[in-house]
């Protein structure tokens, strides 16, 4: 079985049909307005219309209010939750919708405890800690703080491109990867190309 891959940030249709035509499992949209892979809901609408049956449409919040959350849930096709800042299990939960939780990763990062308070989450995104980044860092983590046994499914993010993937599932087993910056042709634009070679390089074993 391949590892699952989700491509996040994506801010154009093109590049949506470029990731379902790779194969991939997933694709992220990203409401947090700093961010240069931002879309709003109208652009969010238009791209996951194009997005078919299995490919799971993921909406990415960095401390977003209750309301907004909502606003997105009622007028976008969203299939995954993802939330990349400071939010407690509660707050996650409180949608009735199913989520991953992105975890910055620093040495002292306590998997065990953090699967305790996110219990129902899909899976937890490890990702690298830069402080004043929430994501998107286009940097890798040091991959030795990777658990290798945890009773929620890994999702393997950080700095990730079609020259190092292999070898990070080679090294870490993750149940997905996650790649936004290491696919793109520039900031929010991604290139069909690497996406391809990004797949390819997933199903390489190494
Ligand atoms: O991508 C962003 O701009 C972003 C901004 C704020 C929070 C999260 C963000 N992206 C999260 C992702 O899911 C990325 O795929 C993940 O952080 C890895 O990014 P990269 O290192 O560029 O592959």
């Amino acid at each position: 079985m391949r590892t699952r891959v989700k491509i996040c940030g994506l801010t154009r249709t093109e590049d949506a049909q470029a990731v379902v035509n790779a194969g991939a499992d997933a694709i992220g949209l990203v409401f947090y307005e700093p961010s240069p892979r931002y879309v709003d809901i109208n652009k969010a609408q238009e791209i996951a219309a194009g997005i078919p049956a299995f490919v799971t449409v993921t909406a990415l919040f960095v401390n977003p209010t209750v309301d907004y959350v909502q606003q997105v849930l009622s007028n976008v096709r969203i299939d995954l939750l993802q939330f990349h800042g400071a939010e407690s299990g509660e707050f996650c939960r409180q949608f009735g919708r199913n989520y991953i939780k992105a975890v910055p990763m620093k040495a002292d990062t306590d998997i065990d405890k953090i699967a305790d308070e996110f219990y129902d989450c899909s899976g937890l995104l490890l990702d690298t800690y830069k402080k004043g980044v929430p994501g998107g860092t286009g940097e890798t983590f040091n991959w030795e703080l990777v658990p290798q046994e945890c009773r929620k499914p890994i999702i393997l993010a950080g700095g990730l491109t079609p020259q190092n993937a292999a070898q990070a599932i080679a090294e870490t087993s993750p149940w997905a990867l996650d790649v936004s910056g290491g696919v793109e042709a520039g900031k929010g634009i991604k290139s069909a190309e690497k996406i391809t070679q990004f797949m390819q390089e997933v199903m390489r074993k190494v």
